[in-house]
């Protein structure tokens, strides 16, 4: 599996480094609004897990699972809701928690379902921004790094459903996706 990163981008330290500093700001933000922690499953999983550990305030945790890349490099165009948050949201601080924002779709979806569901607020924590990837205009508040157009692996991201697992986050050979 790791033969088939190319380059790593972020190691386990620097991933470390980077929940830690957006977890201090969520937890200075964040400290009398018991906000819901939303994770965007599955690919913020494994950040979920580490940010809310730097968090010692009072919030819930809940999940989402939407898929557009059915396991592929390129977004479908199409945010699917696999499955929905059981959570009401109503009146509740949302912090919408991402691995990465490309083509700012899934956010943009997610972001009007929390809206007409009556959310207080939202805002968004991700751990990778790829802005050259934007179709629809998508910000986060929280950004632990600016990546280049490359296709990222790794700590919950995937290619036909693998690499989640890695500890780090790299650029996958496109020897493993081009011709497939
Ligand atoms: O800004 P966008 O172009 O919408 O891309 C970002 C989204 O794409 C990935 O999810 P994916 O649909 O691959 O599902 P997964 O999290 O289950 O891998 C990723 O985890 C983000 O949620
Ligand atoms: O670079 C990426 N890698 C994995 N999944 C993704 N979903 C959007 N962009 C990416
Ligand atoms: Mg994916």
């Amino acid at each position: 599996m790791n033969n088939d990163i190319e380059k790593i981008l972020y190691s386990v330290d620097d991933i470390h480094e980077a929940a830690s500093r957006l977890g201090k700001q969520l937890a200075d933000d964040y400290r009398d609004k018991n906000p819901m922690m939303v994770c965007v499953l599955k690919g913020a999983v494994l950040f979920m897990a580490d940010v809310i550990r730097e968090m010692p305030v009072y919030s819930t945790i809940d999940f989402v699972d939407v898929s557009s890349y059915n396991g592929g490099t390129e977004s479908s165009g199409q945010v699917e809701l696999v499955t929905d948050l059981s959570s009401d949201v109503q009146g509740r601080d949302i912090v919408l928690v991402e691995d990465i924002i490309d083509t700012g779709r899934t956010l943009a979806y997610l972001i009007d379902l929390l809206k007409d569901r009556g959310a207080n607020s939202i805002s968004v924590c991700t751990l990778l921004d790829k802005p050259s990837g934007r179709v629809v205009e998508a910000k986060a508040d929280y950004v632990g790094f600016e990546v280049p157009n490359e296709f990222l692996v790794g700590y919950g991201l995937d290619y036909q459903g693998q690499y989640r697992n890695l500890p780090y986050i790299g650029i996958l050979k496109p020897s493993v996706y081009l011709d497939k």
